[in-house]
């Protein structure tokens, strides 16, 4: 176990490629030691899962080549992707941070560049277009900035239609909350959580209305037990919350089975009840496009429906459930004017 972390963690943050002075070595053994000694079952399990990052790393498991032979690259396979959804329409699920935009060492500044900006609307002018992110609704629209689109915060438990200038607009009370009764516990959640990690440097709580992100990119490797001590000790007064993991963080959320998957269903149903044109579902594909292991739940259930393709964003091999991969964001623009220009060229425009 110690050699299998020690192969597999370096002294640069893999997806921001910034530097830390952390030994790791030194500080991975003395998390697990402290976990020995603690003999802390659950705690060892998240300290394990923290290091592992999202979705589960198999570097050293699976060489690069034959996960690309699993999941090639979708802008090789575009025209593969083209003549499965021949016939039918698309509709575009996009999420958000390391999918958009690069992940990056703080919360608040990551923002997509304009050029990604102008792709994203393009796209929502030749299909409908939903953004479905773990940050709450609000905070993702002030980032994305388009009114034409559907949005999907807080893992999918805020969701809203277009506010304007949609042409597939669905129903402009379109509004699912499924979590509204946990409103009042995140807050508390998140008070104490605050409180509680204010003692471990570089932790940050973030409030994403129905859920809360506990991210530990900034903490020394050396304090992760401390931090997944001081969230287990808040988030045992809660039973009717769980822990879900992204990249580098931590997602506190109500335990209800309501996820991407579900929002991602809800938004199939609804543009298709809304009648947007669309005969019945299975006129509708999907393309899923997303890098955390939140996505795979509607990775999931694109494979469960046989309906749709998912693509994940990354430059290593994960175990998901998408069919195809792209390596980062700027990839994903490409692949998304690739779309645009096809259509265009489709409808003579
Ligand atoms: O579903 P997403 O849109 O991908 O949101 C998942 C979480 O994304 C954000 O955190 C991640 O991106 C940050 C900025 O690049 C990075 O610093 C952090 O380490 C990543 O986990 C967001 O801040 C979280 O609230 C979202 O839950």
């Amino acid at each position: 176990m110690v050699r299998f972390i020690e192969e597999n963690t370096k002294h640069v943050d893999k997806e921001t490629g910034n530097k830390s002075n952390t030994d790791v070595t030194t500080a991975t053994k003395k998390v697990l030691q402290d976990l020995i000694i603690n003999n802390g079952g659950l705690i060892n399990s998240w300290v394990d899962s923290m290091r592992a990052c999202s979705p589960t790393h198999l570097k050293s498991l699976m060489k690069q080549s034959s996960w690309l032979k699993e999941h090639p690259s979708a802008l090789e396979m575009f025209e593969e992707i083209l003549h499965a959804s021949e016939g039918k329409q698309i509709v575009m699920f996009l999420d958000y941070d390391g999918t958009l935009s690069p992940i990056v060492d703080d919360p608040d500044r990551a923002f997509m560049s304009k050029q990604m900006r102008r792709t994203v609307r393009n796209l929502a002018n030749c299909f409908p277009t939903a953004i479905v992110s773990g940050r709450c609704r609000e905070k993702v629209y002030n980032f994305v900035k388009l009114t034409e689109l559907y949005y999907a915060g807080s893992h999918g438990m805020d969701i809203k239609g277009p506010e304007q200038g949609s042409k597939y607009e669905a129903d402009k009370s379109l509004l699912c909350q499924p979590a509204t009764e946990f409103l009042p516990m995140i807050d508390e959640v998140y008070q104490r959580l605050m409180e509680k990690t204010k003692s471990t440097p570089g932790a940050n709580v973030e409030n994403n209305k129905f859920c809360v992100s506990v991210h530990f990119r900034r903490v020394d490797e050396k304090n992760w037990s401390d931090l997944a001590n001081q969230v287990r000790s808040v988030m045992k007064d809660y039973p009717k919350l769980r822990l879900t993991q992204g990249r580098k963080v931590l997602e506190i959320r109500p335990i209800i089975k309501w996820d991407k998957g579900n929002a991602l269903e809800f938004l199939l149903e609804s543009l298709v009840l809304a009648c947007v044109g669309y005969a019945n579902c299975t006129n509708v594909f999907p393309l899923y496009i997303g890098d955390d292991r939140t996505d795979e739940d509607a990775f999931k259930i694109l494979r469960e429906r046989r309906q749709g393709l998912g693509i994940l964003v990354s430059k290593s091999p994960k175990e998901t459930n998408a069919s195809y991969s792209l390596q980062e964001p700027d990839e994903v623009m490409d692949f998304l004017q690739r779309l645009v220009k096809w259509k265009q060229l489709r409808s003579g425009a």
